[in-house]
């Protein structure tokens, strides 16, 4: 069996993947060693079996004699402990949640129910190192995935509303803190029937601007607000989340020169762990809608199409029916008044699970699979 280090297991997307790996049994067709960075000697996670103390992850002999390391450490992690792997010999696959290797061009970016086949030719070619993508352009091919199998698309805007989670544990946390606090300053008010909604609107206002309203994390109020703005400033007046989404698309579907231009606006809302996008869609032709829909909904089997209705699109096409699913619903599709190459869509996906665990353990089992 595979000796698979596991770095990352107790975080947050850690947690969501040791929760699909049990869900799965992957554990069962791996030998899992579990890392950490804090906890050296204490106990793992429970995988219904015993596994031994936590080894230290930063220990480049322990993790070398890893067959495959998966890690949703973070970031930082990759960048002080990869080199050093490789500079020391390691042979082994590299399996990552964080950006920092994504465009290295030894890496592939892993979405197999789209790119399959770009990962097969890295491992046939001797490839070692597969990142998960960007959470937000991950959902974006899960949904739209059939639309570029069949090169349909000449480019795309996509304008997107992203939860909280994408800032990590603590802004989910503080979100919830905002949206109580805010409840909190009008409560009365509200239980008066007679109070007037206007003077309910001050008050909110005046605990939004309030210097102690809890924003540590965020900077700003996200409760009865948004955040224009997410990652980076790239100095041209992209964000580098903006960024992501031609650079990283271009790079799953195996495209070089970037040869798929999609562009639009991250925007940062009160959702906890789902992330949304509308999406204008230029074809390359002219294609009838029920083609379309099932060129769309015969691509992988977690995209849903939602009929283009007011009633089932407020229930079915939401981060709330979403959430802790791993069905990635798209709909409100139809052409626009722009032209019949011109198509409106909206997608719904969660993005600690598609958008960041999902890729990972199922990359694993590709490896698993190919031994
Ligand atoms: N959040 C997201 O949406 C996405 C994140 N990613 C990537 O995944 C990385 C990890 O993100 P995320 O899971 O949100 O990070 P977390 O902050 O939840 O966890 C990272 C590490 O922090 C340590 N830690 C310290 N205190 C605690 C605690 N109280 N509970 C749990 N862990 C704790 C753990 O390491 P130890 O056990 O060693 O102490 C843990 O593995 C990101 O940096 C990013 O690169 C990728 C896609 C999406
Ligand atoms: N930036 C994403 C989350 C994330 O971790 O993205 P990346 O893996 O590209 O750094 C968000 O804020 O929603």
């Amino acid at each position: 069996m595979m000796r698979v280090g596991l770095v990352g297991w107790r975080g947050m997307v850690g947690s969501v993947l040791m929760q699909r790996m049990r869900e799965e049994r992957d554990f069962d067709v791996i030998d899992p060693v579990f890392f950490t960075t804090s906890q050296v000697g204490g106990k793992g996670p429970e995988i219904g079996r015993d596994i031994p103390a936590l080894k230290d992850a930063r220990n480049i002999d322990e993790l070398k004699a890893m067959d495959a390391i998966i890690s949703t450490q973070g970031g930082d992690y990759t960048t002080e402990v990869f080199g050093q792997l490789r500079a020391a010999g390691w042979k082994g696959y590299w399996i990552d949640a964080a950006s920092t290797l994504r465009m290295e061009s030894d890496s592939v970016i892993i979405l197999d129910p789209v790119n399959q086949h770009v990962i097969k030719d890295a491992l046939a070619n001797g490839g070692k190192d597969f990142i998960g993508g960007n959470c937000t352009v991950s959902l974006m091919l899960m949904a739209l995935g059939g639309l570029f199998r069949e090169n349909m698309v000449d480019w795309i805007s996509a304008m997107t509303y992203q939860a909280a989670s994408g800032a990590g544990a603590q802004n989910m946390r503080e979100l919830l803190n905002q949206m109580g606090e805010t409840h909190r300053t009008v409560s009365g008010l509200l239980d008066d029937p007679a109070s007037a909604i206007l003077d309910i609107d001050r008050e909110v206002a005046g605990v939004l601007r309030d210097d102690a309203f809890p924003k540590s994390n965020f900077g700003v109020p996200l409760a009865g607000s948004l955040i224009p703005w997410i990652d980076k400033d790239l100095g041209n007046g992209q964000s580098k989340e903006e960024w992501k989404a031609r650079a990283e698309t271009n790079k799953i579907l195996g495209l070089h020169g970037d040869q798929i231009n999609i562009d639009g606006l991250c925007v940062r809302i009160g959702a906890m762990r789902c992330h949304s996008q509308a999406l204008t869609v230029k074809l390359n032709q002219d294609v009838p809608m029920d083609e379309i829909e099932s060129i769309i909904a015969g691509h992988n089997a977690w995209v849903k199409v939602v009929p283009n209705q007011k009633e089932i699109s407020m229930t079915d096409l939401t981060p709330v029916a979403v959430t802790g699913t791993l069905a990635v619903p798209v709909g409100r599709m139809r052409k626009m008044y722009m032209g019949g190459e011109y198509l409106s869509a909206f997608t719904v996906g969660d993005q600690l699970l598609w958008g960041a665990a999902e890729p990972l353990r199922r990359m694993l089992r590709i490896l698993v699979e190919a031994q």
